[in-house]
């Protein structure tokens, strides 16, 4: 039985394929697309899980809420495709599948994410990330950089990258903005307004492993597998960032 953080990243690896291939074949574009996408997305990791972890309960954007996963030991998060929106558009890299492990005890334990069309799938270990071209126009500068949502940036964005002497920079995709982070293009990814648990659980879990910190705007812990899997904001930012960053977001 392979090891659950190898499971994770083989996982988020086969959706990533799987909707290149519907992307490149299917004709379809836009909203039928991500529909598409997020179907058959979803189908695959269902099915590898059922296999594979038969015992595990799973909590995915895509399926019903099977409430049973809140008396389990260990639950399984999953994004089909976190970026539905950029999934659906030609000539955007910046659209992810997500793949976490949460553990009653321990909270998240294992964590992949995907970016299919960088052909690159982060994991939570602590290895080093190589440079590689990512989704910024170019590397990081003198000034640090605030990476939000490309359609519903936080009010506080401009003012969190003035805190911290930076600039904001919009991007698709919870997970493409945190590993943007993870690899040093992005300094900081902050998001308030409305989320879900599926869209944060891998990217933090990766986020974490690598050294960053991760928490809600108001400085407290992020919390999974809850009832209501709303989670509606985050901070996963270089650690010294942080209390320039909490200064402003605790405060809004
Ligand atoms: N205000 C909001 N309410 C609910 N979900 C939101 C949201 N803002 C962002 N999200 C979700 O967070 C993910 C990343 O968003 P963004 O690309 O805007 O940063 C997307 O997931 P999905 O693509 O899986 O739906 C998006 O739907
Ligand atoms: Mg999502």
């Amino acid at each position: 039985m392979s090891d659950d953080r190898d499971l994770a990243g083989d996982l988020a690896t086969a959706a990533g394929r799987l909707l290149m291939d519907i992307r490149a074949e299917s004709g379809l574009r836009g909203k039928e697309l991500g529909a598409e996408g997020d179907r058959r997305s979803n189908d695959l990791l269902l099915a590898r899980l059922a296999a594979e972890r038969p015992d595990d309960s799973v909590l995915s954007e895509e399926s019903a809420d099977d409430k049973r996963r809140l008396d389990a030991q260990r639950v399984w998060i999953v994004d089909p495709v976190d970026g539905t929106r950029e999934y659906g558009t030609d000539d955007h890299a910046d659209w992810a599948v997500h793949v976490a492990l949460w553990h009653a005890d321990r909270g998240l334990i294992a964590g992949a994410v995907a970016l299919p069309a960088l052909g690159i799938t982060y994991v939570d270990d602590s290895e080093p990330v190589s440079p590689v071209t990512g989704l910024a126009a170019s590397p990081r500068g003198e000034h640090p950089r605030v990476v939000v949502s490309a359609s519903r940036a936080p009010d506080f964005s401009q003012a969190v990258a003035d805190a911290v002497g930076g600039e904001v920079l919009p991007m698709g995709s919870a997970g493409a903005k945190a590993m943007a982070v993870v690899r040093g293009e992005a300094d900081a990814y902050v998001h308030a307004g409305g989320q879900y648990e599926w869209d944060s659980a891998a990217p933090v879990a990766v986020a974490a492993a690598k050294g960053l910190w991760c928490g809600r705007i108001d400085g407290s812990e992020l919390v999974y597998n809850q009832d209501d899997t709303y989670l509606p904001d985050l901070i996963i930012c270089r650690p010294e960032l942080r209390d320039a960053i909490l200064g402003v977001t605790a405060a809004s």
